[in-house]
């Protein structure tokens, strides 16, 4: 689908309620580019960058990266899209994030996948990730099609440092403590749509019907 105007977008969610997975259905339906925080904060880690190995220790305690570190980060990589749709993954999670965006960007919605802690723990001790993409896989929900080998590229597949119990705990916690308030934050402002489910393949219909009326009504307010 090729979009009539930029269009951006925000989704949040607990770690582990399928933003990866919802992600790439958006953008290979919509076209939207997809900006991941946390495949960003990876790959820096993975290229052994500076910030990679000052942030490592924080995101495998299961903590946030600092406010000012990640609105940075973030913000340059938005700069250098000006003229692109986007849909932007695991950022804002904490209120100043969020006000450093709206200093900068305007965004039209923010999907939030409500999804059951009990739920999110078993997936995320069995999520497979391919690095270099993000790609995510699951052993019960999305296996790839040769055990621990990315489907597209055959390279192989890693299972998070911070995909470990006691991690995804800490996680939830700070999910709990410092994102949530976000939610708050966008429902305010009038611009939050709440999906709540258990499985992303009876969610994902939902998102994907919402966005096309709200691209929709969106061309129609242009013309
Ligand atoms: N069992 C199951 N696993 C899922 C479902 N949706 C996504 N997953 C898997 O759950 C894990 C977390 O999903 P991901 O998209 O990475 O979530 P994120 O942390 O919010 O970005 C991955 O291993 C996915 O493959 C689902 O509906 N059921
Ligand atoms: N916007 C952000 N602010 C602070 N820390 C972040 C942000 N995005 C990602 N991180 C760090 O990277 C980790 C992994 O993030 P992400 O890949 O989005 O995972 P998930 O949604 O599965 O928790 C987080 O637990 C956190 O330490």
């Amino acid at each position: 689908m090729v979009l009539q105007r930029i269009f951006r977008a925000v989704i949040m969610g607990p770690p582990g309620s399928g933003k990866g997975t919802v992600s790439a259905r958006i953008t290979k339906t919509f076209g939207l580019s997809h900006i991941s925080s946390g495949d960003i904060l990876r790959s820096n880690i993975n290229n052994k960058t500076e910030l990679g190995l000052l942030m490592k220790c924080c995101i495998d305690q299961g903590q946030l990266v600092p406010d000012d570190v990640m609105s940075r980060l973030i913000l340059r990589d938005l700069r250098a899209m000006d003229h692109s749709s986007w849909l932007l993954d695991g950022f804002p999670r904490t209120v100043p994030q969020a006000e450093a965006l709206d200093d900068a960007h305007s965004v039209d919605t923010v999907i939030n996948l409500n999804v059951p802690f009990q739920t999110i723990k078993q997936r995320l001790t069995s999520r497979w990730t391919h690095l270099p993409t993000g790609r995510v896989y699951n052993v019960d929900f999305n296996p790839p099609k040769v055990p621990g080998l990315d489907d597209e590229t055959g390279e192989p597949l890693v299972q998070r440092d911070d995909d470990t119990p006691h991690t995804v705990t800490l996680r939830l916690k700070a999910y709990e403590n410092q994102t949530e308030p976000v939610l708050e934050y966008y429902r305010s402002n009038g611009v939050l749509e709440t999906f709540t489910g258990t499985e992303t393949n009876m969610i994902w219909p939902h998102v994907e019907a919402f966005l096309h009326k709200k691209l929709f009504s969106v061309k129609q307010k242009v013309a």
